[in-house]
């Protein structure tokens, strides 16, 4: 079982509050990321998990006891972090048999755990070969075969991605979700990289200054963001805000109004902020929903075209097919879905209910 819960944890350094009440529950068996922007007490969770901070407020459970007061040891928690150097005069195989060693295993466990963990990773034919024999990809590969060959109740990994280019970023996106599966393990994950929380989460938590802002699937947290800073975290390129507010059965904003999607709840004149993603947006489509704007800039990304149309004082980003052309200053027309639209409360930054959608 691998079954992790955090209740109300709160820590500060000095004058910084790193957690603010944080609570999670993190079911066995699940790929849970926690996702925020630097400082935002990603770490300091992951160490609060692990038993290596001392917290000012809070529990931990798992599997249900509370484990506040256990030792790192005793929590049988394994953390993977961003370096995890390999021992240089060792090969391969034997740093990934390292942690099996410490444990006392006997060689044909440690054999047959090598042999498990090296085949899921692919680099079974690697296992003879000393670090510096290895290209950066494969010493990553063999780093995590040596964090993922023990089998503790959960896994706490604190982006261990970063230090990897592009494309073995990618790549290794990928082979932490097969390899997730295949274990059946708990991966409890920090990073501040949207777009790896969105590919390889079942659970996200987004946290900001040490406050948990929502907690959902990654489509829910994309589709349903619960605050007007989420939507604003998550996506890329970033969600457009128009402010605007309800008047009858219109939204206004600044030079332009819009059919009032039926949820909304909101009276007349409350300040709103419209959220509208860019592949929600057209520039080459014709519909009943559309704001007047001007090209702004093109941003050829080699399978689409973000256009940057201005819209009023604001600038909206719209996904557009790469044939896309056009002069900056020109009129143009964004369509909008509104069906896949968001609105805030400009106060509060709230999203409105949508209860009725
Ligand atoms: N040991 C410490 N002493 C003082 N301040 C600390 C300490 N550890 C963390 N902090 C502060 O607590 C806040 C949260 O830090 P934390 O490392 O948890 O953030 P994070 O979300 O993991 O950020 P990053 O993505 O940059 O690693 C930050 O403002 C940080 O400066």
């Amino acid at each position: 079982m691998g079954t992790v819960a955090v209740r109300g944890l709160s820590k500060s350094f000095g004058k910084v509050q790193a957690l603010d009440g944080v609570t999670l529950d993190i079911p066995d068996g699940s790929f849970f990321v926690v996702l925020g922007p630097s400082g935002a007490g990603k770490t300091t969770t992951l160490r609060a998990i692990a038993g290596l901070e001392k917290l000012d407020a809070g529990s931990v459970h798992l599997d249900g006891r509370d484990a506040t007061g256990d030792s790192p040891a005793a929590r049988d928690l394994a953390m993977v972090f961003q370096n995890y150097a390999l021992y240089p005069r060792h090969t391969a195989y034997e740093n990934i048999a390292s942690p099996l060693r410490a444990r006392r295993c006997s060689p044909s466990e440690i054999a047959a755990a090598v042999e498990r963990m090296s085949s899921l990773l692919h680099i079974e034919r690697l296992l003879q070969r000393r670090p510096a024999q290895l290209s950066g990809g494969e010493m990553q590969r063999v780093a995590l075969a040596r964090a993922l060959v023990r089998q503790p109740r959960a896994f706490l990994m604190d982006e261990p991605l970063t230090n990897l280019d592009l494309k073995l970023r990618v790549e290794m996106r990928t082979e932490l979700t097969r390899i997730h599966r295949s274990l059946g393990a708990t991966f409890i994950y920090v990073t501040n990289d949207q777009v790896e929380a969105l590919s390889m989460a079942d659970q996200v938590a987004v946290l900001k200054e040490g406050k948990v802002q929502q907690v959902g699937t990654p489509a829910e947290v994309y589709e349903r963001p619960a605050n007007q800073w989420v939507a604003g975290f998550v996506g890329s390129p970033p969600i457009g805000l128009l402010a605007c507010h309800a008047e009858g059965d219109r939204l206004v904003g600044e030079g332009w109004t819009l059919p009032r999607p039926r949820w909304t709840t909101a009276e007349d004149g409350r300040p709103l902020l419209l959220g509208l993603r860019a592949e929600d947006l057209s520039v080459e489509q014709r519909g009943d929903a559309s704001l007047p704007g001007e090209l702004y800039g093109l941003e050829p990304l080699g399978d689409r075209t973000v256009v940057d149309v201005r819209v009023g004082t604001q600038i909206l980003k719209v996904k557009a097919r790469t044939t896309v052309t056009g002069t900056p200053g020109e009129r143009l027309l964004v369509t909008v879905d509104l069906d896949r639209a968001h609105l805030f409360d400009a106060d509060t930054g709230l999203a409105l209910s949508e209860a009725g959608r």
